[in-house]
């Protein structure tokens, strides 16, 4: 399946006329026995796709929640290896797509070949490697390509015009439109020109346009997955999980659900 199911899902969307919203949970956070049982709820819940982070001690664009989060599942022992192991035993019976975050690092250590093989095989469709700039993806890209696995770019409100030509013109899968200056983690307050921005990304991207990055509440998801092709909801989620507050996910993507049951 591989990038293509993540081609299905924006192609289903589209039919639908709905915007993808996307989760980013941390592997490990809780033990990585509550895995699977998280992807299943999110899948429920109405998530189009899951981005799983994986624990890093040196987490450079990650803001506090996702720190912490990635400190406990650090503590419970979580390896790249184990998530990659834990995943191809359950990914049958999910159906939405599961992409990983993480930085180089991890991947180094890992060995890059052996980590497209084993992406592979526990069903993984795309990437997200936020350390890796696009004049360095050669030490990475190659081995993805062979396996169909997706290396979605990122672009921030700063890059300049040329520069975002040129990300979005190579992203697979979706582009990442980072909407704040700064880390990751909840915001108040929206950036000025984020329309703008987003329909400027829209114009020149190929692929889906995707906003995250300080998207907490379920106005936010609304405004501005209006604005481009869906969002992406990261801390909001990871303490969601963590407190055991599974309604409040519920809302942010679909508050009539709550009411109803
Ligand atoms: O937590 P937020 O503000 O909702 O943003 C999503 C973000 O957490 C997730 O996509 C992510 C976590 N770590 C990252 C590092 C780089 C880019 C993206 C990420």
């Amino acid at each position: 399946m591989s990038k293509e199911r993540i081609d299905l899902m924006f192609q289903t969307l589209k039919e639908k006329n709905e915007k993808a919203f996307v989760a980013y949970i941390m592997a490990g956070d809780g033990g990585l026995l509550t895995l699977r049982d998280n992807i299943q709820f999110l899948q429920e819940s109405g998530v189009s796709l899951v981005e799983l982070g994986i624990p890093f001690s040196d987490p450079v664009a990650d803001g506090p929640t996702i720190q912490e989060a990635g400190l406990r599942a650090l503590r419970e022992g979580t390896t790249l290896k184990k998530v990659l192991n834990e995943i191809a035993s359950f990914r049958e019976s999910i159906e939405i797509p599961i992409v990983i975050m993480t930085y180089m690092n991890p991947v180094y250590a890992y060995g890059v070949e052996q980590f497209a093989n084993d992406c592979e095989l526990a069903g993984i469709d795309g990437l997200i490697i936020p350390d890796v700039p696009m004049e360095e993806e050669a030490i990475i890209h190659p081995y993805l390509k062979e396996k169909q696995i997706a290396l979605i770019r990122l672009v921030t409100l700063t890059s300049p015009l040329e520069r975002i030509k040129a990300i979005a013109e190579g992203t697979e899968g979706f582009l990442y439109a980072v909407t704040v200056t700064g880390t990751t983690g909840e915001r108040s307050q929206i950036h000025e020109n984020l329309g703008g921005y987003l329909q400027k990304l829209k114009e020149i991207s190929p692929a889906p346009v995707l906003a995250g990055f300080g998207i907490s509440t379920h106005e936010q998801v609304k405004g501005i997955g209006g604005l481009c092709d869906g969002v992406i909801v990261g801390s909001k989620i990871v303490d969601s999980l963590h407190f055991g507050k599974h309604e409040e996910i519920i809302k942010l993507i679909n508050p009539e659900k709550t009411l109803v049951q």
